[in-house]
């Protein structure tokens, strides 16, 4: 590692002759494949972009010039060549380095957010902002096949091919996502591949055997990007370094928005991730190195909603299924294989699949969106608009739902209980176990007149937790006699409200435990029950305003009911990265956090009330 270990800055690559270079890329790669698998991370992804981040800090001068990285998972060759080596080893880890961009940890990093398809959009800002001032600093922004698919990317190209700003996007084409990339931009990209001759990177091609021949008469590249008005370099080798770097140097001096089209292989250097056909180890958790295996396999929310939506779809013909670039993620997969024809990736483009699913369910079909609870925020208006005006029998089904962990403040799906709860006629589910995950789906994909969805997060499954007995659809999960306070949970939090009743009761307090099950709208007799008690308490990993407790507070307000009710979630704060277990607990969502937190609420309560 005696070249990496030189490096601290960008300048210190420009004194390195060629060969040193090219052994400078190995070291790379065994040092990521090393600290990738000791945290977890994402690996394929930055195998494939050594040259190509090396290159770049060569022939620009970061931060001076400015290099937006496109969803920013491919930023940690940019990290170690910007002095951030040593930090590899609490990559992703409580305190440690982010797995994406943070301005916190290095002038050279601009954005942080990790949702797709956004480095075009802050490009083109940068490069207006930068003409204002009479600047010449260049912007860059690197894109990959996958995020190109985005909308939000076409609508930036569009501007950006209007006008003079010397933008260059550099996009790396390794033809995969996860999967191989998919739709019409797809099959140019390649078709462009085909022409030249890049015969190593057409190996990776997949599809159909006439699928590549049937777009080899679809438009250059260069005809494409060049009717939007922007010039068209490539393709490159994206791992021939010297290729990249003329090429670059050749974008800088274009004076005009320009794509470098460079051809890279996810993973590249590494066996296991180069013969992985699901994702080319796109986002892998601890892992042996030897092997690429993960140390940990468990089961999970996701397995379970994957086996009830392939049971559902068997009895169902009217169920269908949509991925945004997530099928495997988010557990389509099976149903994928067993109904081709009802499975539907559209690609990073979340808004088009809200409201492609919406017209499936004009059509008749009962859509099932599966999506992570982060990326629906940015498919908010098609929900409302084009799903609940319509009241559209759509189910939503959001993986990560609350605190996710390690990918930090832009993945939690925090937000989803408090921004969709405002969807007239849309109702809410949060399963606290496997069982009610695949009773609520089948209770979803029932309605007929409007948009239903589940919720659920990024942990293993426990065991399932029996209710005593359900009352006007929610369950009871603990009933003592004469209760004095009621605890009302949400989801995922039902084993540690259970135990944080525990606590309670060892103190002497007698605690009702319930789950609401549909927790948006409130169930009305969640007003009825909370009459019989003296405090209310709503835990939920969701932000606190404005979600699900906020709404059970109103159903109280608004019925009558004079009981205080506490209410138990996330602040309203972009939380940072951390063990998603550590994360609950700092913000006393533990069986502690919400016994200490009640009790607080019952030393409140004056004490005529109490008694
Ligand atoms: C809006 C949004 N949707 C989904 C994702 C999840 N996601 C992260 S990386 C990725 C694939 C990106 O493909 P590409 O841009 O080609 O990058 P590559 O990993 O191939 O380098 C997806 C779907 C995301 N980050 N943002
Ligand atoms: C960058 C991105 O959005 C995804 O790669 C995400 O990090 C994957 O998360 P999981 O590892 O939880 O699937
Ligand atoms: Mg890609």
């Amino acid at each position: 590692m005696a070249l990496l270990e030189s490096i601290t800055e960008p300048a210190d690559l420009r004194r390195l002759a060629a060969a040193q270079l090219t052994e400078l890329a190995g070291e790379i790669r065994e040092f990521l494949i090393r600290a990738v698998c000791h945290t977890g991370g994402h690996l394929g992804p930055n195998l494939g972009v050594v040259e190509l981040t090396i290159a770049l800090h060569r022939v620009f001068g970061s931060p001076f010039d400015r290099l937006v990285f496109d969803t920013g998972h491919q930023s940690y060759v940019h990290k170690l060549l910007t002095g951030r080596r040593a930090g590899f080893a609490g990559l992703r880890q409580e305190g440690g380095l982010s797995g994406y961009p943070s301005r916190a940890e290095s002038v050279h990093d601009l954005v942080e957010n990790s949702h797709a398809s956004t480095a075009l959009s802050y490009a083109d800002g940068l490069a207006k902002a930068y003409a204002l001032d009479g600047s010449d600093r260049r912007v860059v922004a690197v894109i990959g096949d996958g995020a190109l698919t985005g909308g939000l990317a076409w609508e930036a190209l569009n501007n950006l091919g209007g006008c003079d700003r010397p933008v260059v996007v550099v996009l790396n084409d390794n033809g995969r996502s996860y999967e191989p990339t998919v739709g019409g931009l797809a099959g140019q990209l390649a078709a462009s591949r085909r022409r030249s001759g890049y015969a190593d990177v057409l190996a990776l091609l997949e599809g159909p055997p006439g699928h590549v021949a049937e777009r080899s008469a679809a438009p250059t590249l260069s005809e494409l990007f060049g009717g939007l008005g922007l010039g068209y370099l490539g393709p490159v080798d994206g791992h021939d370094i010297g290729a990249l770097e003329r090429a670059f140097a050749t974008a800088r001096e274009y004076g005009r928005p320009v794509v470098v089209h460079c051809l890279t292989r996810k993973g590249l250097g590494y066996g296991p991730a180069e013969t992985d056909d699901a994702d080319r180890l796109h986002s892998i958790g601890v892992a042996d190195p030897a092997t690429g295996t993960p140390v940990k396999s468990e089961r999970t929310w996701t397995h379970a909603f994957s086996d009830e939506l392939v049971a559902l779809g068997s009895e169902r013909p009217d169920v269908v299924a949509m991925s945004a670039a997530m099928v495997r993620p988010t557990g389509l997969h099976p149903f994928a294989v067993k109904f081709p024809d009802r499975a539907y990736d559209v690609g990073i483009a979340e808004q088009h699949a809200v409201t492609s699913a919406a017209g499936l369910a004009m059509g008749g079909k009962h859509p099932v969106v599966a999506i992570y609870a982060t990326f629906l925020n940015r498919a908010f208006d098609q929900v409302l608009m084009d799903v609940g005006l319509h009241r559209l029998p759509v189910t939503f089904v959001l993986d990560r739902a609350g605190v996710t962990g390690p990918d930090g403040p832009s993945h939690h799906g925090m937000w989803d209980m408090a921004a969709l709860g405002v969807v007239p006629g849309l109702r809410l589910a949060a399963p606290r176990d496997a069982g009610t995950l695949r009773e609520e789906l089948r209770e979803a994909v029932e309605v007929t007149d409007g948009p239903t969805v589940l919720r659920f997060p990024k942990a293993s499954l426990g065991d399932d937790i029996p209710a005593l007995h359900r009352i006007g659809g929610v369950d009871l999960l603990r009933r003592p006699e004469r209760p004095d306070i009621l605890l009302v949970s949400v989801g995922v939090l039902a084993g540690a409200a259970l135990a944080a009743a525990d606590e309670l009761a060892a103190l002497g307090h007698r605690v009702t435990v319930v789950d609401p099950r549909w927790v948006r709208p409130a169930p009305p007799v969640l007003a009825e029950l909370a009459a019989e008690h003296r405090l209310v308490v709503t835990v939920e990993d969701g932000v606190r305003e404005g979600g699900a407790g906020a709404a059970v507070a109103a159903l109280l307000a608004d019925t009558g009911v004079e009981v205080p009710v506490t209410v138990l979630g996330l602040p309203r704060e972009f939380l940072p990265h951390a063990g998603r277990g550590s994360l609950l607990g700092r913000y006393g969502l533990d069986a502690t956090g919400i016994a200490a937190a009640t009790l607080d609420s019952l030393g409140r309560i004056p004490t005529a009330t109490t008694a």
